[in-house]
């Protein structure tokens, strides 16, 4: 196995850049001396100012700065601090360099507000040949197709070169790094052997880059978000890593290098790529392109949709508009003397770059997407929809930390220092919780909000982006300490787990033509296949085994056919219920004098149609989940194939029931809302309005019966009565015939005449009728008979007949019974 320490490769890299991607020349006598800090640096006087090492130098190093008086040398440990050159100037309290430079007012030629940016865009044809020579290669082509495979973070160790004693062992081919037994504090254990994904050492920047940024830039030219980080105590090579120098160029222009070598090789699309720059120092964020009278950047949003604002960014369509960026930002950087580094960070740096693209096209007569034409959102996409042609987004973050180190010689510096250290530890604790969180399975809260930078980087740590974190180390005894807890911090974050997602802006169009292609192709090969199928000479040369497979592949392209066909539906209805406003309908367009019923309806009808879409997507689902499995023995790149295809094929699913989640159910959810609040206040209403009418008709029922035993009543009596009257007739009848007998005398005619049907039916007044009433009254009997007829003229009969009458009428005084005329029948 080999081996390989940072000190077989020996220190190479003695000075800081004097810019970037500026033509490979030897190290100037202007750049090794540098300019005193204090001097009114321009953008390129701020990169020529010199970061030299400490520590003594190797043959090759002191070749090349002989000018200098005292040699540079490595940084020593932290803890050991040196005496401070009473020749170089102080650094006066980290001042923002370039303030005051020349480039304030052509700043904002390509800020983003100020340009259309359909004016801006950059595509294989405008990239500048000399933008992509030299580095690029075949390689990174293929790491396009390895970047979107990682759900982990990527963490790599990068051991800086040292010339003192180092306490580590570091197996570049093993990937491990462990401490030297005789710095391993418990002799009797073993000292532990960390594994990542790549140890690094020397100072090659190239293989650098390529082992740790490259799949990550790719992936973020493909449409994911991506960031690249540096992290490691003080003086331990993260802004080499990051920036490098002329010869060593880092990351961050490697990168931009790659993102126009990469659209060179994508003829089919137009790109909109946009810069920012900006620093997180003593827990304010700036912005490294504005001027510095420019207001603090804020953190706007919550949780996962955070952006900053009010933030300058810079349009750029080659490398040339990059490098001037680049150098205008990073001569605005905090950076300052400390006792381990002649130019230490004092703050956390981050170099943005929004990548959009969308297919080529022609943009003139194409039409816009409905609904994209509005200002950009804060933070959005500024590149618009048009002509069906889908906007692909993403970010890609390169991120320089300061580096955490111990209290300096110098007041401001242990104050920075603080704040530096602070927001490394929260950083630590998030990491660690989210570690904990994917290992355990739990849910714990995580201190996003605790620092500017956990709180910036919450989208991409919380699973958002690809992550690719370097660690560097500083490989000297004295910093094992650092070292180790460096070690620790990449060992946690290798647990944190990742999801990231493409962004792309859903355009139906796109879409609906996509699937309509796919099913064209789909139903040429259909054909093809039925007409091998029907061959006769065909059918005998196949196996039985080969036939099945044949007709499970026609079904397999029948189900991608009713699958895509099943997509095209959907989305159209998505569309038809857009409308001309590319919305939905709004709720206060509902009729609301309708009625109850013809709601209730409305209501029924909406339901179907979320029912019978819910039914299609559950459908759709199905049928991605049917489709055919890979044969066990299928060949590495079929079974690569088809799992991208796979994948995005849920994407397009997931794209699409969340249009319609956007465009449909949230809108229907709320008509129906808005349709049951309404009708359940008619309902109630009409329920009020039938109970008063239930207790009305109770109260009428109530009535009616009374009303009816009253009359019933009435009849008895009136029965009574008649039969009183019979039994009076009769008695008058007989006592007449005896009275005739007795004294020849007729009896009255006006008694003879009373009969039955001439008493009223129903005697609607009451009636007074009871013997004694008959009695007490001058009734007409007593007046026609005049003390002839008395109370033992009627038998006992009739006398017990009346006693029984359920209520006694009352003959009113005067109105007897047979004598009152208005109770007489016309
Ligand atoms: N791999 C390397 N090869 C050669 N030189 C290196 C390497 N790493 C770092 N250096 C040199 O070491 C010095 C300190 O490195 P650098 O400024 O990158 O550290 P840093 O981690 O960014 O420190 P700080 O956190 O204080 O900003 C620089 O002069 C740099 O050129």
């Amino acid at each position: 196995m080999a081996t390989s320490s940072s000190n077989s490769q020996g220190p190479k890299r003695l000075l800081r850049p004097t810019s970037f991607f500026t033509p490979r020349r030897s190290l100037s006598t202007a750049s090794s001396t540098g300019p005193p800090r204090s001097s009114t640096p321009g953008p390129l006087n701020a990169l020529a100012s010199a970061k030299k090492f400490k520590a003594a130098l190797s043959s090759e190093a002191r070749t090349r700065t002989t000018v200098k008086t005292k040699p540079p040398a490595f940084p020593p440990a932290p803890g050991t601090p040196t005496k401070r050159d009473p020749s170089r100037p102080r650094t006066p309290g980290t001042p923002r360099q370039g303030d005051d430079d020349a480039h304030q007012d052509d700043r904002s030629e390509m800020d983003v507000s100020r340009v259309d940016p359909e004016e801006v865009l950059v595509d294989w044809e405008t990239v500048e040949p000399a933008d992509i020579s030299g580095e690029v290669d075949e390689n990174f082509f293929r790491a396009v197709e390895n970047a979107n495979k990682d759900d982990k973070v990527l963490v790599s160790i990068r051991v800086r070169p040292s010339e003192s004693p180092t306490a580590w062992e570091a197996q570049t081919s093993a990937n491990s790094i462990k401490l030297l037994s005789q710095h391993h504090r418990n002799a009797a254990t073993a000292p532990p052997v960390f594994h990542f994904d790549e140890i690094l050492t020397g100072s090659d920047n190239k293989s650098v880059y390529n082992a740790v940024a490259r799949n990550h830039v790719c992936a973020a030219m493909d449409g994911y978000n991506s960031v690249i980080f540096a992290y490691g105590q003080t003086a331990s090579g993260k802004t080499f890593t990051l920036s490098g120098d002329d010869e060593q160029p880092g990351i961050i222009p490697r990168a931009m290098k790659d993102v126009f070598a990469f659209i060179k090789r994508t003829p089919a699309r137009e790109y909109l790529l946009r810069c920012s720059y900006l620093e997180i120092y003593n827990e304010t964020i700036y912005d490294l392109l504005a001027p510095s009278s420019a207001p603090a950047v804020q953190l706007q949003g919550t949780g996962a949709n955070v952006w900053l604002a009010p933030l300058r960014e810079e349009v750029v369509t080659s490398l040339a508009r990059v490098r001037a960026v680049i150098s205008r930002g990073w001569a605005a950087r905090r950076t300052a003397s400390t006792d381990w580094n002649d130019r230490s960070s004092r703050s956390h740096s981050v170099f943005r770059v929004v990548i959009e693209s969308r297919e080529r096209g022609d943009t003139s007569g194409g039409r816009q997407t409905p609904g994209l034409s509005r200002p950009p959102t804060p933070g959005g996409p500024r590149l618009q929809s048009i002509g069906g042609r889908s906007v692909q987004t993403s970010v890609l973050s390169l991120i320089d930390l300061a580096g955490s180190e111990k209290a300096t010689s110098d007041k401001e510096r242990t104050r920075e220092g603080k704040f530096i250290n602070t927001s490394l530890l929260t950083l630590g604790t998030v990491i660690a919780t989210l570690a904990e969180n994917a290992s355990k399975a739990k849910n714990d809260h995580v201190p996003y909000r605790n620092s500017k930078l956990t709180r910036m980087l919450q989208p991409s740590l919380s699973g958002d982006a690809r992550i690719s974190v370097i660690c560097t180390l500083n490989p000297d005894v004295g910093a094992v300490a650092e070292s180790t807890s460096t070690l620790l911090f990449a060992q946690r974050i290798k647990k944190v787990q990742l999801n990231a997602k493409k962004k792309e802006v859903v355009d139906t169009d796109a879409l609906l033509e996509r699937y309509r292609q796919e099913i064209e192709e789909l139903k040429n090969r259909l054909a093809e296949k039925e007409k091998e199928a029907e061959a006769p000479e065909k059918h005998r040369r196949l196996s039985a085994r080969e036939q099945l497979d044949e007709s499970k592949a026609m079904r397999d392209l029948n189900a991608r056919i009713k699958q895509l066909t099943n997509l095209i539906l959907t989305s159209q209805t998505v569309d038809e219920n857009r409308g001309d406003d590319s919305r939905p309908a709004s709720p206060s367009k509902i009729d609301f004098d309708m009625t109850p019923y013809q709601l209730q309806q409305e209501l029924l009808a909406a339901r179907r149609e979320i029912e019978s879409q819910g039914t299609q997507i559950l459908a759709l689902e199905a049928a991605l989940l049917a489709r055919p499995e890979l044969p066990p023995d299928a060949p590495e790149n079929e079974k690569d194939r088809l799992l991208g295809e796979q994948s995005r094929n849920i994407r397009e699913l997931e794209m699409v029931v969340k249009g319609y989640e956007d465009n449909l159910g949230a809108p229907l959810r709320a008509v129906r809302e808005d349709v049951e609040r309404e009708w359940s206040g008619r309902l109630a209403a009409e329920e009020a309005k039938r109970k008063e009418a239930e207790e009305w008709a109770t109260e009428l029922t109530r009535a009616l019966e009374k009303e009816k035993k009253a009359r019933q009543q009435l009849e008895d009596e009136r029965r009574a009565l008649a039969a009183f009257v019979t039994k009076f007739d009769s008695l008058t009848a007989g006592l007449s015939s005896s009275l005739s007998d007795l004294s020849n005398t007729p009896p009255p005619a006006r008694v003879s005449k009373l009969s039955v049907a001439r008493l009223p039916p129903i005697v609607e007044s009451p009636l007074r009728m009871d013997l004694g009433g008959l009695r007490a009254e001058p009734s007409l009997l007593e007046e026609q008979w005049d003390g002839g007829l008395d109370d033992e003229s009627f038998d006992a009969e009739t006398r017990a007949m009346f006693a029984s009458s359920p209520k006694r009428a009352q003959i009113p005084a005067g109105k007897g019974v047979l004598g009152g005329k208005e109770n007489m029948p016309a």
